[in-house]
């Protein structure tokens, strides 16, 4: 028997999810959901699913599962937390403006900016970067220098930073998605990722701002990257190339980047947008 099952899809620059409220709709098998509701064709279309709940720990207020389009499961999702701070405030299901995300990578804050009912951004303190995660890359004397992988007989520099999910960030000139497509699944599957991994492609700009583009893990080629925009400040203050503040450029939009020197927590802010609402038979 199909379930009728209440969705909205919000996106954050571009990175689009279709979000359900689980305390309402229980989802027995969120992994094939992912895969047939992201599908742009025959779907809602979304780069993934995103299941918001109650926490049921007294240290968080609510809980977020995110799963790519390929009905993977990632521990954190930038833009898709700065949109669920959006849905639980202006769908008045909490009255707070700092809101405690329990995610599969600890515990995030959401600090909302509010203008009457209406939320105008967001800032998610990402916590703390990790450079040596060994389940996560297999190079652990990289610890936050460049390091070299060799795909199609080609010598590809690039950093690795964990933001909860891993991530590893290459300066280039090149970032076409021809280049994207070509290198992106390829490291996404390098052995040296033991756990796969989301491939940033970016380039210092003449303002000091960084263009990045992205392959992530599990949904390919995406508008747009919250937890790769931070990796990618790290990656970019760690190899000289900026300060601990930058501006990230996607094909989306912008979000604005702040590795604070005292708590050595990444800070994220940017915008959230609803786009529709419906009902899906699953
Ligand atoms: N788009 C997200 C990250 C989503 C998960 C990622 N593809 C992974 O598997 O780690 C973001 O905004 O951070």
């Amino acid at each position: 028997m199909t379930q009728e099952i209440g969705f909205t899809k919000m996106h954050g620059i571009g990175n689009d999810y279709i979000y359900v409220d689980s305390t309402l709709y229980n989802i027995k098998n969120p992994e094939k959901a992912a895969i047939a509701w992201s599908d742009r064709h025959k779907g809602i279309g979304s780069d993934g699913l995103v299941l918001i709940g109650k926490a049921d720990i007294p240290e968080a207020d609510f809980t977020m599962r995110i799963f790519n389009a390929d009905g993977s499961e990632a521990m954190m999702c930038g833009n898709a937390s700065r949109c669920i701070g959006k849905y639980l405030f202006e769908k008045g299901l909490t009255k707070k403006t700092s809101i405690r995300l329990l995610t599969a990578a600890g515990i995030k804050v959401l600090n909302l900016t509010v203008e009457g009912k209406v939320v105008k951004n967001v800032t998610v303190d990402m916590g703390e970067p990790v450079l040596d995660n060994e389940r996560q890359f297999a190079n652990t004397d990289a610890n936050g220098k460049e390091t070299t992988l060799k795909i199609s007989e080609k010598n590809i520099f690039g950093t690795f930073v964990s933001m909860g999910n891993p991530h590893f960030v290459i300066f280039t000139d090149d970032l076409t998605t021809d280049s994207i497509e070509h290198y992106g699944p390829q490291l996404e599957h390098d052995s040296m990722f033991p756990e796969r991994a989301n491939i940033e492609f970016a380039k210092i700009q003449e303002d000091g701002s960084i263009r990045m583009r992205v392959w992530e893990r599990g949904s390919g080629i995406t508008m747009a990257c919250g937890t790769g925009a931070c990796a990618t400040a790290v990656a970019a203050c760690l190899t000289k190339r900026t300060g601990r503040t930058a501006t990230i450029s996607m094909d989306g939009g912008e979000l604005q980047i702040c590795w604070n020197k005292e708590d050595n927590h990444v800070y994220m802010t940017g915008g959230a947008e609803f786009v529709f609402e419906g009902y899906i038979h699953f």
